[in-house]
């Protein structure tokens, strides 16, 4: 983990020439709306007026969560190593997507509680086999915190180094909506009503049960007194969560940016942004989850959403959804005629 200095944003100058691009360009200007300013950012990201297309690379990080034990998740806990399985066989949405557009993608099991030695694209980088039970204990130790955290910069410094110029990350981990609602309340001060969601769809008295473990968690990690958002995350996060974090981190201190997906995400990103100020400048936000208290996340990040399309699946899906339009943003930017070539009075 490094140094906790504000980072620069991306660069002003080269985002002003964009700028000046995208006021000649043979359109009444702001006529293509976000794209226009998304075409700027990705060019003040890369510092070229005019960005190189989107060469983009995902990491899905994988942990099991020691509070599935406590019934806060639809679905069993041993859906987080079957599903892996499904990624290795490439038969899961954020396969699908990868391919489509062309992302290069590989699963980092960073904590999951099976074997899953030989699987095909999956990276062994296994810190321990899942978290404890953040309901009764910490969920991680501080050198489990920063080994995985340090996992996941490792897999952006990987992405970064085969060419990668914009990332994205997922997760996979069953009962990890209870440990991201747990970490947003304890850095954003919302109350767990207004963060804790369904995750896989839990119904009314499943909901009011999370709420529970969620309020009784935060009160148990309150007795340790946490004082920075490192603390909070060894409390109550995850391997998964404390990789993604250090996945955000690595890439903002290299200047790579990142299209952020849900509300797992949103959590590490609150704990990268606690740690390293002005990371979130490197950042886009692809959507809203569906999942309650992802809208007011982002508020707090500064990141408006692209779509609001009712998604909640997590794996780095609705990120990759965007990579399309993103692509279209450079392509308009680049591609289209000035109205000096195109003859066309102004
Ligand atoms: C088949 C399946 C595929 C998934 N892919 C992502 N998630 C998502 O659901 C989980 C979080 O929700 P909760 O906290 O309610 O368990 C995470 O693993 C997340 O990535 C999935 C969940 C399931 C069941
Ligand atoms: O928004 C997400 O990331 C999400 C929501 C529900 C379940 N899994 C992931």
């Amino acid at each position: 983990m490094q140094s906790t200095a504000p980072l620069m944003p991306p660069d002003a100058l080269t985002h002003a020439a964009a700028l000046a691009r995208q006021q000649q360009l043979t359109k009444p200007p702001g006529s293509l709306g976000r794209l226009e300013a998304l075409a700027c950012w990705l060019a003040a990201c890369q510092q070229r007026a005019q960005p190189e297309p989107l060469r983009p690379a995902i990491s899905i990080f994988a942990a099991d969560h020691g509070i599935a034990a406590e019934g806060v998740s639809a679905y069993p806990a041993s859906v987080t190593a079957a599903m892996v399985h499904n990624f290795a066989q490439g038969g899961a949405a954020i396969n699908v997507l990868a391919r489509q557009h062309q992302a290069r993608l590989e699963v980092v099991d960073v904590g999951v509680n099976a074997d899953l030695q030989g699987l095909v694209g999956i990276v062994q980088d296994k810190v321990a086999p899942g978290s404890a039970n953040l309901l009764h204990q910490p969920a991680l130790t501080r050198d489990q915190r920063d080994a995985a955290w340090a996992t996941g910069e490792r897999a952006a410094e990987r992405h970064i180094a085969q060419g990668a110029n914009l990332l994205i990350a997922g997760e996979m981990g069953i009962a990890n909506t209870t440990a991201a609602a747990c970490l947003i309340c304890a850095l954003s001060g919302l109350a767990p009503e207004q963060v804790v969601g369904r995750g896989t769809g839990l119904d009314d008295a499943g909901l009011l049960h999370k709420q529970t473990v969620v309020t009784r968690a935060l009160q148990r990690a309150q007795t340790h007194r946490p004082a920075t958002a490192l603390d909070w995350l060894a409390q109550l996060g995850g391997l998964e969560i404390a990789a993604i974090a250090g996945f955000l981190a690595c890439a903002a201190r290299q200047g790579v940016p990142v299209v952020l997906d849900g509300f797992i995400v949103s959590a590490a990103a609150l704990v990268c942004e606690a740690q390293q100020a002005g990371s979130r400048h490197w950042w886009l936000a692809s959507h809203q989850s569906q999942e309650t208290g992802h809208a007011m996340v982002l508020q707090q990040l500064g990141l408006t959403p692209l779509l609001d399309w009712q998604l909640r699946l997590g794996e780095g899906s609705g990120a990759a959804l965007v990579l399309p339009l993103l692509q279209a943003a450079i392509a308009l930017h680049n591609q289209m005629a000035t109205f000096a070539e195109a003859g066309i009075p102004t």
